[in-house]
């Protein structure tokens, strides 16, 4: 936990105070995805804990990973699966990072995949951040943007994925390792001897990073990574999040997609009437040039040059 910086709240609070406010929106009898992380335990033990007042009854959650499981199990939560509830009623979960168009990276505590899939399967799925998880871009923190790979051939599969950022300048790629700290920076060789860090799928997982972020089309970005034989998913949360829920220093900031949605169709509606108005003016001009045409056909046709102009065609 962190020291309260200049007596506010330290990073820690801030991540309760995300959990719990998503944790307002949990009704008795729903479906949950539960997350994985520093800030998802916050939620996790918020649940048990309206279970064992009675505020909360007959909910039942999928773990995001094994870690979740245990983590839930302890907070008294009663588990499910993605078999026997394919539909899940709310996810809340914790993101690496948060672009403005409420993207995501996740992963960087190698949950990837079960992430994505519970989070995939949710009517909603609220991400709980502080504010320091928010990026300009994906990759701009410099941390890792996480690709899970199958270990058979997993040297192949990061040579490919090396080529595939090929010149992208400040990119760099490694393993991540049992003694690689899950936040790790890209350039600490120090544990480069260790044993492969295994996922709960008993996956490998190789660590991308961008010095200045990812820049370009994402979706474009995904599909080339997926394509790589030996990759199964990468931590890229692409337009999953229904709402980001941020805990500030100067208070709680909740953003949701469909809003956004609403607000940027709005501006798009705005752009494509100007768009509209421009070319109403623009029909005026090409009728006015119309006219003009004829005009100046007929003072060309008297001066004797249509007749060149014709020759020439
Ligand atoms: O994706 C995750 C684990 O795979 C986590 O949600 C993510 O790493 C955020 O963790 P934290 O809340 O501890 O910062």
């Amino acid at each position: 936990m962190l020291a309260p910086q200049g007596g506010g709240p330290s990073q820690d609070e801030l991540k309760r105070v995300a959990a719990h406010r998503a944790v307002e929106l949990v009704r008795s009898g729903m479906v949950l995805g539960l997350g994985t992380g520093s800030t998802a335990v916050h939620a996790l033990d918020r649940i048990g804990a309206l279970l064992r007042t009675g505020h909360l009854r007959d909910v039942v959650g999928i773990p995001t990973s094994e870690w979740a499981a245990a983590s839930a199990a302890a907070a008294g939560i009663p588990l499910t699966d993605l078999n026997t509830h394919p539909v899940v009623d709310l996810s809340i979960d914790g993101a690496d990072e948060v672009d403005p168009a409420l993207n995501l990276v996740k992963g960087r505590g190698g949950s990837l995949l079960r992430e994505k899939m519970v989070e995939g399967a949710s009517r909603r799925f609220v991400v709980i951040v502080d504010e320091s998880k928010l990026v300009p871009r994906l990759g701009a923190s410099g941390l890792a943007v996480p690709v899970e790979v199958i270990p058979f051939g997993w040297s192949l599969t990061l040579r490919r994925l090396r080529t595939l950022f090929d010149g992208v300048p400040g990119f760099n790629i490694k393993l991540r390792t049992a003694a690689t700290n899950a936040k790790a920076s890209a350039f600490d060789e120090s544990e480069s001897k260790s044993e492969p860090f295994v996922t709960d799928n008993k996956n490998y997982i190789v660590d991308l990073f961008f010095e200045d972020g990812i820049h370009g089309d994402l979706n474009l970005i995904s599909d080339e990574i997926l394509r790589i034989t030996g990759v199964i998913e990468h931590g890229m949360f692409l337009g999953l999040a229904s709402s980001v829920i941020i805990a500030r220093k100067d208070g709680v900031v909740v953003v949701d997609k469909a809003a956004k949605q609403g607000s940027e169709e709005e501006a798009d509606k705005k752009r494509r009437d100007g768009r509209g108005e421009e070319m109403r003016k623009g029909k005026e001009n090409w009728k006015e040039k119309k006219e003009y045409v004829p005009r100046k056909k007929k003072e060309r046709k008297e001066k004797g040059e249509e007749t060149i102009i014709s020759t020439l065609l």
